[in-house]
């Protein structure tokens, strides 16, 4: 890693906050409030993730909701590229795509607006957290189902110790996964 990637990932990890036992014991939450509120490391967040999104050839983002959507959006627009939106069940108006997935505790579905996503897209997925790779592998499943192609997936913060990396690099079949952060 060079001195000035290093020192990107420093700075950002000191602005998150880890808060013990939420929402569950034995849960470290990784609350990224801090990060956004400081102009300084958001604008470093966004612009180097909009630099990952160049090199990957990306031409939409996807965000996946909630707080994906604070990331992808000012770094769609950094990067000049159309935000896509996948969103939890039921609350997008318009005709879509869905796909459900395993959470530790049940199951989950995202969806997307099946018009926003076509052949010839390559599309990079951006979130805040990658924790067991089940959010992001199943909006990699979306995106191909629309018959688009993802150029990667970019998360500011990857916990090392869950096998998120493992199963998504297995979906992703040779597209980079980068996170800024690994905790
Ligand atoms: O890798 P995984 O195990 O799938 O977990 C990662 C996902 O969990 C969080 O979303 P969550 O839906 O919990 O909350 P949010 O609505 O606040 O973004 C996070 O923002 C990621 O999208
Ligand atoms: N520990 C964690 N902190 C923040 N977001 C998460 N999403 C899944 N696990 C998380």
């Amino acid at each position: 890693m060079s001195t000035e990637t290093q020192s990107t990932s420093d700075l950002l990890l000191s602005r998150i906050r880890d808060v013990p036992d939420y929402p569950k014991p034995g849960v470290m939450f990784k609350d990224i409030t801090p990060l956004l509120a400081d102009p300084e490391a958001f604008t470093i967040l966004t612009d180097t993730l909009a630099g990952l999104c160049a090199v990957a050839g990306a031409t939409k983002i996807v965000g996946l909701e909630a707080r994906g959507f604070i990331l992808a959006a000012p770094v769609a627009v950094r990067a000049g590229l159309g935000f896509i939106p996948v969103r939890k069940a039921g609350k997008l108006p318009g005709a879509t795509l869905s796909q459900a997935y395993e959470l530790e505790y049940g199951t989950a579905e995202i969806e997307v607006h099946a018009e926003d996503l076509a052949a010839g897209d390559r599309v990079m997925v951006i979130d805040d957290v990658l924790a067991t790779g089940g959010t992001a592998e199943a909006s990699i499943e979306l995106i191909r189902r629309a018959g688009a192609e993802v150029a990667g997936v970019a998360v500011l913060m990857e916990l090392g110790f869950l096998p998120g990396r493992a199963r998504l690099e297995s979906a992703l079949g040779g597209a980079p996964l980068t996170a800024l952060i690994t905790v």
